[in-house]
């Protein structure tokens, strides 16, 4: 990983014509701990993401008592163990879905468990779950701020039922009770009150439960998981298809060919959703056995998204249409100011540092063609600006891109790769 204050996003010096193997999803890894971690036995997780947020995932589950074993086949996580009334603290970073996912699982042995983290994850919403699991029988002490610092202390489970949530600040919260209610008493029965973000986040927690064997059910805005004993031998992660977002829009921005090994035929990542956007703004897209291939001529269509959907692709996607050939409009992503950092702001206060015509809206960006020039990138420690800045940097001579290591949230060898991408730049 560079430890530069600021890496200087090389320019595509011609038509680009590469292969790229991305690591395995952040979301997926993540449940795949999670479930691991409530399952009988031992699950072997193949192929998972090696990242701050997913080894924060890991550290957390030992803290509860889950056995968490690294080997060249993989990960092997074990069944949390119960506890015997120690007092355990379990480091957040800034991972939405360690500071979702886990509190609920806390409640399942006998210790207290205190949570923090970076100061960006004491900013990001939590309440409504933390509410809801109180509703549920959880015993937290702190969580009156809805905020970490916080801590559950465990009785050895949770009563569990019904029980109303507001996910419209993130679909993680709703996530975080289904993941874990195959464990409570008396299963989880989720409400929904607002409509959340990332429905594709949603299938993927259900598809998954179903792979280690729970039945959850939805009607609408009613979810149910009844209590079951999960088992899993294995389960095999998928490459991050939102962490392929830059190399797939490079081939749009600077022209040539990408093509993603492992691009799944089926899946239920947001990522996915990028075939039919690519296509949207002017590229070929080929999706085969061999993986995905996009191909561009460096000419960017203006377009007009609703990305409440898919918001952790929107700061790739607005600095794709910094060089649309046309206005774009982004909205339906309000919630992005409550992600890593508020993100709408981040987005029009960095590309307009660079010349680019862009303004916040109550909920997303106005992108107007202008000509960029260099200057500095800030990241605000997110890992999805240090990709944006790549991007950019590709048609922009001089992007300084701050704090790169940052991207280490879920691509620690982000930028090694984005060089092998363009083995004729700068
Ligand atoms: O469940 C998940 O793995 C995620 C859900 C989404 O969160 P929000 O619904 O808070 O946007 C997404 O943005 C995040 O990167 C990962
Ligand atoms: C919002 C994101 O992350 P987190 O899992 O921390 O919510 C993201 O990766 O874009």
């Amino acid at each position: 990983m560079p430890q530069e204050a600021t890496w200087r996003a090389p320019v595509a010096e011609g038509e680009l014509d590469a292969t790229v193997r991305v690591p395995g999803s952040k979301s997926i890894t993540n449940r795949a701990y999670v479930l691991a971690a409530i399952s009988r036995g031992t699950t072997l997780v193949r192929e998972p993401l090696d990242s701050r947020d997913a080894r924060l995932m890991l550290a957390a589950l030992d803290r509860l008592g889950a056995s968490c074993q690294s080997s060249p086949e993989g990960v092997r996580v074990g069944l949390l163990t119960r506890g015997d009334g120690e007092e355990v603290s379990v480091e957040l970073g800034n991972a939405g879905t360690v500071a979702r996912f886990v509190p609920p699982l806390a409640t399942l042995g006998f210790r207290t468990v205190r949570f923090d983290g970076d100061p960006a994850i004491r900013r990001r919403p939590l309440a409504p779950l933390l509410r809801a699991l109180t509703e549920l029988g959880a015993d937290l002490d702190g969580g009156g701020t809805g905020a970490p610092p916080f801590a559950v202390r465990g009785h050895g489970g949770l009563r569990g039922g019904a029980v109303e949530l507001d996910s419209s600040a993130s679909s993680q919260f709703l996530s975080a009770l289904l993941l874990s209610g195959p464990a409570f008493d008396t299963g989880v029965t989720v409400r929904l009150v607002g409509r959340p973000p990332s429905e594709p986040h949603i299938a993927m927690t259900l598809d998954m439960l179903r792979r280690f064997g729970a039945r959850p059910q939805r009607d609408g805005d009613e979810f149910h998981v009844p209590h079951t004993e999960l088992s899993l031998s294995e389960y095999t992660v998928e490459p991050d298809l939102s962490s392929a977002a830059p190399f797939v829009a490079a081939a749009l921005v600077a022209g040539g060919s990408v093509r993603i090994e492992g691009w799944p035929a089926e899946t239920t990542q947001p990522g996915d959703w990028l075939r039919s956007l690519l296509r949207e703004l002017g590229a070929e897209v080929t999706l085969g056995a061999d993986g995905l291939t996009v191909t561009g001529t460096a000419t960017v269509r203006g377009a007009t998204l609703d990305l409440h959907e898919v918001g952790e692709l929107t700061p790739v996607v607005a600095a794709v249409l910094c060089f649309a050939d046309g206005p774009s409009v982004i909205s339906g992503v309000a919630h992005l100011r409550g992600h890593e950092t508020d993100r709408l702001a981040a987005l029009a206060t960095e590309l307009s540092a660079l010349g680019g015509d862009v303004t916040e809206t109550e909920d997303g960006l106005r992108i107007n063609p202008a000509p960029l020039h260099g200057g500095t990138f800030h990241t605000y420690d997110d890992h999805r600006l240090v990709m944006a800045g790549a991007v950019l940097g590709l048609r922009v001579p001089g992007v300084l891109v701050e704090n790169p290591a940052t991207v280490g949230k879920t691509y620690p060898g982000f930028v090694e790769d984005w060089h092998r991408l363009l083995p004729t730049a700068s």
